[in-house]
């Protein structure tokens, strides 16, 4: 289990709201030397920093940790930091975790910069679903993280649903709330749904019940009509829905005890989030119907803007709204997952570095974490092949590669056969994106060009955003 500093239920230090307790900087420098790692944060105020001197931060609540990104309205960034979980395992704590990591950012933040901060807005992992108390905003049940599949409840959901609906899938957010509902026998009477980026905005700004039409897309929301549709509606449980706002939408002012505590701005502004790889597809700031954003995370998330919408689950496949435009795809669970199991991100690079990537591994593998996979095969008992390993770990990694690149090409193909607009170009998010064997592999696979985003981190899409998010209040 991650070494998680765990909290007394009351302790004698700041007060708790919500059951979150705000630590003393005593505490959050005892944290910082046991659990969670710092990997980078550069601060400098930087020489631009003119204009109306406003900031705008993104926070990114990824897989296998958290980053934040501090911008102006040009898009320059004036900070930004990182944060691993360390190791982690079933036995974890997520939230308490993601507060604690959350938490440790926002000290990270330079703090010269902090009052200039406009807006937040945090983006988290997709289908992350929680169960709240709305009274106290304590869990009422260990959180659902994204790729965990409820295959009980696809009967049920399947039979209210349209046919091959999105959240016909056992990773979906309705089926880990059936899945709850069906499960709890204590009262539900105060309990509501929320997705981890809802719930760390809420710890910001104090408001629960409210989330963005990315993250409500697995529960049934339709973004197109701006509303849940009545077969939803019509359920029992439909009273722990959130309300839905768009991405970047003012939510509330920060909260006055957090504000203080880390020297924010009393104009600060808690902004509505989206999930990580609709981030990740806003920070490579990609616009044209063709083009699209691979995230190459510890999975493989791909966006295609289209102009049509399209969703199947029987492929795994939906399309979240950008305004008014549609982004097709899906995310597999093969990805960098996959290589932290094998290989050290310095290993990887050094390998990576003797592959000739004009050069097809015969190596045939379906790279996976572990059993299951989403898209473009939906198939929660999935199991993975990486087998036979040659003895030369260069051609072992080639061959991992050039099998999540084969993966990543046949999922672009079942999205032009199912009617989205023809990929054109392929621009890449997340750690996967540095490396350039990787790239040109992908390049010689997919048949078309692909790009290094111009800025790879989800956070810059969450600090775009807050962004958006700021302006609305003017
Ligand atoms: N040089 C590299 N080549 C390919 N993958 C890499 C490289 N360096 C790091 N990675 C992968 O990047 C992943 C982390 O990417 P990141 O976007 O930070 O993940 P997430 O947001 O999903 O937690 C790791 O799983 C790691 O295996
Ligand atoms: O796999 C993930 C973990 O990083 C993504 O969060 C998620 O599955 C992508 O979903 P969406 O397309 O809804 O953003």
């Amino acid at each position: 289990m991650a070494a998680l500093v765990h909290l007394p239920a009351r302790h004698s230090g700041p007060p708790c709201i919500h059951g979150v307790c705000y630590f003393s900087r005593r505490f959050i420098s005892r944290i910082k030397r046991h659990n969670l790692v710092r990997m980078s944060s550069k601060g400098c105020l930087d020489a631009q920093f003119q204009g109306s001197k406003r900031l705008y931060l993104g926070i990114d609540l990824g897989t296998s940790g958290a980053r934040y990104a501090l911008i102006d309205k040009q898009g320059i960034v004036h900070s930004e930091g990182k944060r691993t979980y360390g190791q982690t395992d079933v036995a974890t704590n997520w939230a308490t975790l993601w507060k604690e990591t959350l938490l440790l950012l926002l000290e990270d933040l330079p703090p010269t910069l902090r009052p200039y901060i406009s807006s937040i807005s945090i983006d988290g992992t997709s289908a992350t679903t929680l169960i709240i108390d709305s009274n106290t905003g304590e869990l009422l049940c260990k959180p659902f993280l994204y790729n965990e599949s409820c295959p009980d409840s696809l009967p049920f959901v399947t039979s209210i649903a349209p046919e091959n609906h999105t959240v016909c899938a056992g990773s979906s957010t309705l089926s880990k709330l059936v899945s709850w509902w069906n499960s709890c026998t204590s009262d539900k009477g105060n309990a509501i749904l929320m997705h981890q980026s809802d719930w760390l905005l809420w710890l910001l700004h104090g408001k629960l019940g409210v989330t963005d039409y990315n993250n409500a897309l697995k529960v049934g929301y339709d973004p197109d009509t701006e509303s849940y549709p009545n077969w939803l509606l019509s359920q029992p449980f439909s009273y722990l829905l959130p309300s839905v706002k768009p991405p970047g939408t003012p939510i509330e002012s920060m909260k006055e005890d957090i504000r203080r505590q880390f020297g924010f701005s009393k104009d600060c502004v808690i902004c509505t989030g989206t999930t990580d790889s609709i981030a990740a597809f806003l920070a490579a700031r990609v616009t044209l119907p063709g083009k699209a954003v691979t995230s190459l995370g510890s999975t493989l998330a791909i966006k295609l803007l289209s102009t049509s919408r399209i969703e199947d689950a029987r492929f795994g496949v939906y399309s979240h709204r950008l305004d008014d435009k549609w982004l097709v795809g899906g995310a597999s669970n093969t990805g960098g997952a996959v290589l932290s199991k094998i290989f050290t991100d310095d290993q990887l690079e050094h390998l990576s570095g003797q592959i000739n990537p004009l050069i097809a591994s015969t190596l045939d593998y379906y790279p996976l974490p572990s059993y299951g996979e989403r898209f473009p095969i939906a198939n929660p008992d999935m199991q993975p092949r990486l087998h036979p390993r040659p003895e030369n770990d260069v051609a072992y990694l080639h061959g991992i590669l050039e099998s999540i690149a084969r993966i990543e090409a046949k999922a672009y193909e079942l999205l032009k056969e199912l009617g989205a607009s023809e990929v054109e170009e392929v621009f890449t998010a997340g750690g996967g994106s540095k490396n350039q064997a990787w790239r040109k592999i992908r390049e010689r696979v997919l048949g078309v060009p692909v790009h290094v985003a111009e800025h790879t981190e989800a956070a810059y899409g969450a600090a775009l955003l807050a962004l958006k998010g700021a302006g609305a209040c003017r």
